[in-house]
């Protein structure tokens, strides 16, 4: 599937700005965003629901938006976000209407199959003892599954999900994605749209993040999903790290504190400023660090929680040029951080001596938040009433 310069209007507001984006045979394609960015009007658009105003989105060559609806439903299904009924048709029935663009009353035996492939997809998302049951009688979350069910009845090309995920415990959630990935793994194309930045790290070949109806960022999750992207595109503080188990990006999404802005600084030696960072990069504030031993358990600390760090070589000295880097935080900073350990070790008794406003911090790290805070209402870089 091929989407290209897509461009849709609605209600005269302009949703999607030119957006772009490709999914190639056996790669599920994760769609992330704020809320409101045009990721359902855009999995609406590549389904041909909505005619965009410029651009075209094509499955195997075809125009999907120049085919009937039927020919359209052949080759894209929907998993909607509103698993919502107003029929209490039978969960059998729902599923087998995936298999209406096959049917024709002139030439039955055009979905000679289709019974083998209703009974299939039941099976497949662990329907089969509720396939009587009508759907109104049915949880969401079973809900959920029915419409995933019906689209692979449906047998197409390219599936599209909205929130596929949304309203499944922990379990359902799980299988549910890998139910997409074996489909996907089969040989089809999904785009997902998925809340769970986590989720979606884990399961998407690709992930592209839509913000403002634009195409903010696109590629492997590992290059997509960082605190830097992850602010820009959703105006949120995260630590992004790597998940233990899986191995996939893990997204923490920290408290926007008031005074959010402000840069402190982290003087480190040892494992002297391991326990600090965490509670200083949780409560929102932009962190460095340095100089730390290169590979040292600072170091470590640092590049989990993604921050920018100063680093010496293993038993050397700290040199000019490390010094002097540090130095720069150390001025420009509107707190530097010294662990009590620290104080006296390499350069750190003359880093302080630059320093504006400094924190001397023992081993009660949890203290560290609102000594910093008391530091920056001292220097006047906030105001009690701003806390
Ligand atoms: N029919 C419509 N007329 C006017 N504006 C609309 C219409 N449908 C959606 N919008 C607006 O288009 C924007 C994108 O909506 P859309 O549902 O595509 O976002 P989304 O990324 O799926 O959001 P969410 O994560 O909250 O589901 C929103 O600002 C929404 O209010």
């Amino acid at each position: 599937m091929d989407a290209t310069d897509l461009v849709v209007s609605l209600g005269g507001t302009t949703i999607l700005d030119g957006v772009s984006l490709s999914v190639e045979a056996g790669e599920l394609v994760g769609l992330v965003g704020p809320n409101g960015a045009g990721k359902t009007t855009l999995l609406r658009t590549l389904a041909g629901y909505l005619t965009p105003d410029a651009g075209s989105v094509r499955v195997d060559g075809d125009d999907v938006h120049a085919l009937t609806s039927k020919a359209a439903s052949r080759r894209v299904a929907v998993v909607p976000q509103s698993s919502a009924f107003s029929f209490d048709f039978a969960v059998h029935d729902v599923v087998a209407m995936g298999r209406h663009p096959y049917r024709s009353r002139l030439r039955p035996a055009d979905d000679a199959d289709g019974a083998a492939r209703v009974e299939a997809a039941l099976e497949r998302c662990e329907l089969t003892d509720l396939a009587d049951r009508p759907v109104t009688a049915v949880s969401g979350g079973e809900r959920r599954r029915v419409l995933l069910a019906r689209a692979l009845a449906q047998d197409t090309l390219v599936t599209l999900l909205d929130e596929p995920t949304a309203g499944l415990d922990v379990n359902h959630q799980i299988r549910t994605l890998d139910l997409i990935r074996d489909l996907v793994d089969d040989g089809r194309r999904a785009v997902a749209a998925i809340h769970d930045l986590g989720l979606a790290a884990r399961y998407c070949d690709r992930l592209v993040v839509l913000s403002g109806g634009c195409v903010h960022a696109a590629g492997p999750p590992a290059e997509v999903v960082t605190r830097d992207a992850l602010r820009d595109a959703f105006d949120a503080t995260t630590a992004v790290g790597t998940d233990p188990v899986t191995g996939t990006p893990s997204v923490t999404p920290l408290t926007h504190p008031a005074d959010r802005d402000a840069h402190v600084h982290v003087l480190g030696a040892g494992d002297a400023a391991v326990g600090l960072l965490e509670p200083l990069v949780t409560a929102g504030y932009r962190v460095t660090v340095g100089p730390v031993v290169d590979g040292g358990l600072d170091h470590e600390a640092a590049r989990r929680l993604d921050r920018p760090a100063v680093t010496t070589p293993p038993f050397g000295a700290v040199s000019d040029d490390a010094f002097e880097r540090a130095a720069a935080y150390c001025r420009g900073a509107d707190v530097v951080v010294v662990p009590d350990d620290a104080r006296a070790v390499g350069a750190n008794a003359r880093l302080v001596a630059v320093a504006d406003e400094t924190v001397i911090v023992d081993d009660a790290h949890a203290a560290v938040r609102g000594l910093v805070a008391d530091a920056l209402r001292r220097s006047g870089t906030t105001s009690a009433s701003a806390e």
